[in-house]
């Protein structure tokens, strides 16, 4: 059982390097890149009710003296909201933005310099959750876990060091953010600190981990047919995304089919992860979302992937559990569930549901299915 997180990759390589892409070389959508309706792993078949209008993803802003309830009722019903007035600096966001725009500029040779190790977290490649699925996506990424410095040694051997100190102030403001959201995500349960042990003496959640992903979207001769980054849930407890001016993001609303999640200034995504559907009980779903591409832009956007300790057990919280609602999974660590979810990818949840009756379930392995 892998006991880091770096472990539980490594049980799982994806080889992802051989055949990668030089998009800006592509002026036609290659067939391996087809995502069509006739393909059935095309993922996004959503039960669409075209009678039923969407509201839009709810915004919260984050100085509303009913905050907690807000965002407790768009973790219920949504899984994801956006946030306003979060106290990240906007000129944080914007320098990072700049260095993933200046790394996904840089030749592809360049680039795989830092290529992600088939069995490594960090580095350069395709999207982790590519076997999963025949057909390729219109995506390159770029994963930070720890430091980034050997690899951006690799690829700017002159200045690395400003793009090391972008991306760690990034994640220290990040990891600030991330804890205030959990304490309110979780508050909104009725969940205080003392109910979370691994949260630590000052409740600021000192061990967490958190990784991040610079997600690139080229530009694409055919976005209709192509797909950004497939259908998933994060492995997280919560994922905070920022996206640049263009829009791409889509999350799936039951009943609804997929709903745009349009960029707005100064705003990040927050997505409930499937740590906190577990936490939660699966009060709190996490949300099934995609990336989709465009035709004349680059879309560019970063995401904090933000988890507990890599080793302490997840499980529903005691508060959430009772003779009427019975824990619906199996305590789990991070680094298993990783492994878990490399293997299963959407089966994940059902694979550790409680009692263990997603082993039978692996077989009808569907990635349209919303897990939980
Ligand atoms: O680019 C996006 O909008 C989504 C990215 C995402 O889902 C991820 O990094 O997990
Ligand atoms: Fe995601």
């Amino acid at each position: 059982m892998p006991s880091r997180i770096s472990d539980a990759f490594r049980a799982h390589p994806v080889d992802l390097h051989p055949n990668h892409p030089d998009f800006t070389s592509l002026q036609e959508l290659p067939d391996s890149y087809k995502w069509t309706h006739q393909f059935e792993d095309f993922p996004s078949t959503p039960v669409f009710d075209s009678s039923r209008v969407s509201e839009p993803v709810p915004v919260i802003d984050l100085n509303d003296p009913n905050a907690l309830q807000l965002i407790g009722h768009a973790c219920r019903s949504w899984g994801v909201f956006q946030v306003i007035n979060h106290g990240i600096p906007t000129s944080i966001l914007q320098q990072t933005e700049s260095t993933g725009k200046t790394l996904f500029s840089l030749p592809l040779e360049q680039k795989l310099k830092a290529s992600r190790s088939p069995d490594a977290v960090s580095g350069y490649g395709l999207a982790r959750i590519s076997p999963f699925f025949s057909k390729l996506m219109w995506y390159e990424g770029f994963t930070v876990f720890g430091s980034p410095l050997g690899h951006f040694r690799q690829i700017w051997p002159r200045d690395y060091t400003k793009h090391c100190d972008v991306i760690e102030e990034y994640e220290k403001e990040m990891k600030k953010l991330a804890a205030k959201l959990v304490w309110l995500m979780l508050g909104s349960l009725g969940i205080a600190k003392e109910d979370v042990d691994w949260a630590g003496p000052n409740g600021d959640f000192a061990d967490a981990s958190s990784a991040s992903q610079l997600n690139y979207y080229p530009a694409c001769p055919d976005p209709d047919k192509a797909m950004g980054l497939a259908a998933h849930t994060d492995s997280t407890i919560l994922t905070i995304l920022y996206q640049n001016s263009i829009s791409g993001l889509q999350v799936m609303k039951e009943g609804v089919g997929w709903v745009t999640v349009p960029p707005i200034p100064g705003g990040l995504v927050v997505n409930v992860g499937d740590l906190l559907h577990i936490l939660s009980n699966g009060l709190y779903p996490s949300v099934l979302h995609r990336a989709m591409v465009n035709r004349t832009k680059n879309r560019i956007s970063i995401a904090c992937l933000y988890g507990p300790p890599a080793n302490v057990q997840i499980s529903p919280l005691p508060k959430l559990v009772s003779p009427s609602q019975p824990p619906l999974y199996r305590a789990i660590t991070w680094s298993e569930y990783l492994g878990t979810k490399a293997k299963y990818f959407n089966k994940a949840l059902s694979i550790i549901s409680s009692p263990q009756k997603g082993l039978a379930d692996v077989n009808d392995h569907n990635n349209s299915v919303k897990v939980g």
